[in-house]
């Protein structure tokens, strides 16, 4: 967004061409923008009152070679305005399902080929134009290793359900998303060969326990006919959440074994992924494996998806995560769940997704007496990943 600041710094012409480049997007022929384009006209600046960039302006057209104009020219899929809103919102409020997807794919283009720069084993690169799916903060909701030395607090939302907040206040796991857990089981169990009536059960593996909502309910899937996981391994990191889970008697429940660290401690390290494996039968790996953890950016999650091949069972293994980065936003959530589909192709996963609708009662009482709103659409895609069969 154009701050005063940051303008004292502009050479003025450039303002000025950003300014013009900004009306010539709400009233001048595609010539004029084209004459601008070719001057110069920074595609990145916003104006001050509402944030808006070129792009944000030229949504309101619906003239898709507009928006081809503008991106092939560097503007940028993903800035926001002042009420977080993309370009691809100004499209889906107007019905432009086409204009919306020009913005959706380039977004996707830009995020890929961002990674593919990066290379597999490059630090977390950056750049003013890539989906921000981590905060850049270190605090606690931001910083992973600052949240598990954070004190947390159990307590009761006014929504009437349990919830676990950290020490800023932000929620860490929060009893609305229950009906999504259900949704997440049923998909990733209901139909496994090793969970129907007279076979030996699952072998399953959750990282993150939080409130315990999707452990209880891999536990309760299983009635007097269907049988109880065979093995139930748990990775959590947080010594509170460790206190919590003994206190509770969760290590004691059979097949239960409780991994007491963070994921990456037991899974991108080759001799403790030895003793991962050892709890599933013939060391084949997990029939079902479920990733909901906190202060975690898709970074750690693409990483999650790179060590999937050596801990998924081949022939029948489910993998299924908690996709809630980008939340906030529609289009930036569209784009972070394709990234995430197409990263897990790279790794030979093959992913369905399944709608959920969330009922607006459960979007607004929840977040009361919560610091950071971290959900704030009115669907969730529910991933279901298997290894595609050559
Ligand atoms: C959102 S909660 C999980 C909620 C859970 N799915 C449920 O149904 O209640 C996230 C959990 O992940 C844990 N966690 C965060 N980072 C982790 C990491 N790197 N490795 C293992 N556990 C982690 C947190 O301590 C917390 O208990």
């Amino acid at each position: 967004m154009a701050d005063t600041k940051m303008e004292e710094h502009l050479p003025a012409d450039l303002i000025d061409l950003g300014c013009k480049l900004l009306l010539a997007c709400q009233i001048s022929p595609k010539s004029e923008i084209e004459r601008l384009l070719k001057l110069g006209a920074p595609t990145w600046y916003q104006d001050e009152e509402l944030g808006w960039s070129c792009l944000h302006y030229a949504s309101e057209r619906k003239e898709p070679e507009l928006l081809e104009l503008l991106l092939q020219n560097g503007a940028i899929w993903n800035s926001v305005d002042k009420w977080n809103r993309t370009a691809g919102e100004i499209c889906l409020s107007l019905n432009d399902q086409q204009g919306w997807q020009i913005i959706r794919n380039e977004g996707i283009r830009s995020e890929m080929l961002h990674y593919a720069l990066a290379g597999p084993s490059s630090p977390q690169s950056d750049s003013s134009t890539n989906i921000k799916l981590k905060a850049e903060d270190k605090t606690s909701a931001g910083d992973n290793l600052t949240f598990l030395k954070s004190k947390l607090t159990w307590n009761v939302g006014s929504d009437g359900k349990e919830r676990v907040l950290d020490a800023d206040g932000n929620g860490v796991m929060m009893g609305w998303e229950e009906p999504l857990m259900v949704e997440h089981v049923k998909l990733m169990t209901h139909e496994h060969p090793n969970a129907q009536p007279g076979a030996e059960g699952m072998t399953i593996m959750n990282v993150g326990f939080g409130l315990g909502i999707v452990d209880r309910l891999f536990q309760e899937t299983q009635s007097s006919s269907h049988p109880k996981p065979l093995n139930h391994t748990i990775i959590e990191a947080h010594p509170q959440v460790l206190e919590y889970i003994k206190e509770k008697g969760i290590d004691k429940l059979p097949g239960v074994k409780i991994l007491a660290g963070r994921w990456q401690d037991f899974l991108l390290n080759p001799e403790k992924l030895g003793e991962v494996l050892e709890n599933t039968p013939s060391g084949m790996g997990y029939d079902a494996i479920f990733v909901d953890t906190f202060a975690e950016g898709y970074e750690d999650l693409k990483a999650f998806f790179e060590v999937l091949p050596d801990i998924l069972e081949p022939e029948n293994g489910i993998f299924s995560f908690w996709n809630g980065l980008g939340a906030t936003n529609p289009t930036i959530y569209a784009v972070s769940s394709s990234l995430a589909e197409l990263h897990l192709e790279d790794v030979g996963l093959n992913t369905t997704w399944h709608d959920v609708l969330i009922p607006e009662s459960l979007r607004e009482e929840v977040w009361k007496g919560v610091k950071r709103r971290y959900w704030e659409l009115s669907g969730y895609k529910l991933p279901i990943a298997k290894m595609s069969l050559m």
